[in-house]
């Protein structure tokens, strides 16, 4: 995954139209709408002359208004048509005062954005420019970064546990899985809520369509409308085809909504209407259409106290939470993870290893751990603990905070109530234990126990390491991604 997330770029805008009144206009408000830098023309002329000018200059127009009865000899429908030629990059917006309905689908035959009457209203071009920004961030949103249908593997169907709790949820899960109801996940972080989700579809009818899971807290903002139900046709570069969706990825399948409580909450509407529904509308089309998607979602929120407290809807909490689930906490089932260290080992190696794979003391100390990061953590451990160990895994091959607990936790302190480096000069020294530690893996450290100690709360953890709430996720998805590769 690449970290960029594309913020909305400033726009360079052309306007034409022969009006004087409508030019001051444009001079004067389109650089405050379209956050960016205005050419204003007076004819057809002269836009097809700053077109040309700016494509040789290599800085192609982001958008353009253009009107259509011009005189000069170049028409409005002469400009957008050398504006597909020369610039087919650029957005375009037709305004007219003789707007009729022959006109507007030719406008769309033309690949406007939209089709606006004189006299213009400026929320109608505040949006019409808003839409135009959206469309430039998706275009610049690296495509790897866009969630996208997996494969179920074999080992993804793995659920371990044994103990009352896991098994009353894996009675559950069969119960739930072959319906179509949603389900929402309760647990905190690294539970394994992903796997249940992947557990679910496997045992539903829709095992063999598409399985799409999306961390609802990683997606840009302003991009969550387009990523969820698409792009209407040839609104983006090189695009005849629209773009699809999430809904439509999963069309057949499951739609795994991670991160619930993350959801903006304009979406949290569509969501809602979705489930209420089935129906989706592509952005920039009039139709709607259906979709045979089932939603599964996933929290370590309180979805009640973020609808207390204004952040989440409560009509949207009963329409997710058909059934739910509730994780336990690795600590409360240490039972479990024994086996867990040998379904995790066994992942690492490509092949199966045992629990004597660990020694009596080692394990000891893997059962006695708190796991804040449950049992990603567990699998960080374990990984660690493979490479460094020379047959069976000792306690001395095991992470620091699994043997001394409290370390990461002082340096997280250290670092979020330190203003500058003096702190550190007084505060005693941190110790990583005998086992030498690269920078990275004791910022992994600091960062999990920093989320333990706010429970899993990834704003909260974001917040007081003083890192973008983006740049948490991305570093626990790598870290995640690090794990999988092996
Ligand atoms: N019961 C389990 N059996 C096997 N593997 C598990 C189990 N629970 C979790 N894991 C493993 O632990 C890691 C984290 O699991 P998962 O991503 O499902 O957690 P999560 O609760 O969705 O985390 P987050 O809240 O951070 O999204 C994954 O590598 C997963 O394979």
């Amino acid at each position: 995954m690449s970290n960029a997330t594309p913020g909305p770029a400033p726009l360079r805008v052309l306007c034409v139209d022969d009006e004087p009144g409508i030019r001051f206009v444009y001079e004067n408000e389109v650089p405050l709408i379209a956050e960016g830098s205005v050419t204003v023309v007076a004819d057809g002329v002269k836009a097809i002359a700053a077109l040309d000018a700016a494509v040789a200059e290599g800085k192609p127009y982001d958008a353009a208004l253009i009107d259509l009865r011009m005189p000069g000899g170049v028409d409005g429908w002469g400009v957008a048509d050398h504006l597909n030629n020369v610039s087919p990059n650029t957005k375009f917006v037709i305004c007219t005062g003789h707007g009729d309905l022959p006109e507007a689908k030719r406008a769309m035959e033309y690949g406007a954005l939209r089709f606006l009457e004189k006299p213009l209203q400026m929320p109608e071009l505040g949006e019409a420019f808003a839409h135009i920004r959206e469309l430039k961030a998706l275009e610049q949103w690296p495509e790897e970064d866009r969630p996208k249908p997996v494969k179920l593997k074999t080992d993804d169907r793995d659920f371990i546990g044994s103990t009352p709790a896991m098994l009353a949820l894996k009675k559950k899960i069969a119960k739930f899985a072959p319906t179509d109801a949603s389900v929402l996940i309760l647990g905190e972080t690294g539970t394994g809520k992903e796997v249940v989700a992947k557990a679910i579809h496997a045992s539903s009818k829709r095992a063999g369509g598409p399985f799409v899971a999306v961390n609802c807290g990683a997606l840009p903002e302003h991009l969550v409308e387009s990523e969820f139900f698409g792009h209407r046709k040839g609104a983006f570069t090189g695009a005849d085809q629209p773009r699809k969706g999430l809904f439509e990825a999963a069309d057949g399948g499951t739609l795994f909504l991670d991160e619930l409580g993350e959801l903006p909450k304009p979406m949290q509407v569509k969501l809602l209407r979705f489930l209420e529904s089935s129906e989706i509308r592509r952005v920039g089309e009039n139709e709607t259409f259906t979709v045979d998607v089932r939603i599964v979602c996933a929290t370590n929120k309180d979805l009640d106290e973020m609808a207390r407290d204004g952040e989440f809807r409560e009509d949207l909490i009963y329409r997710v939470n058909t059934f739910e689930l509730d994780l336990p906490p690795l600590r409360e089932r240490a039972e479990d993870i024994p086996a867990l260290c040998s379904f995790l080992l066994s992942r690492l190696a490509g092949k199966r290893v045992g629990e004597e794979a660990i020694s009596p003391r080692a394990m000891d100390l893997l059962q006695s751990h708190e796991w804040s990061g449950n049992v990603r953590e567990l699998a960080n451990a374990l990984e660690h603990a493979s490479i460094l160990a020379e047959g069976q895994i000792q306690p001395e091959d095991l992470p620091t905070p699994v043997t001394r607990r409290s370390v990461a936790g002082n340096v997280g302190l250290k670092l979020a109530n330190t203003g500058d480096f003096e702190g550190y000069a007084n505060a005693p020294a941190p110790t990583y234990g005998d086992v030498p530690k690269t920078l990275r893996e004791i910022e992994q450290e600091v960062i999990l126990h920093t989320l333990d100690r706010h429970d899993g709360d990834k704003p909260a953890t974001a917040k007081e390491l003083g890192i973008a709430l983006k740049t948490l996720y991305n570093k626990l998805n790598a870290y995640e991604a690090k794990r999988a590769a092996g």
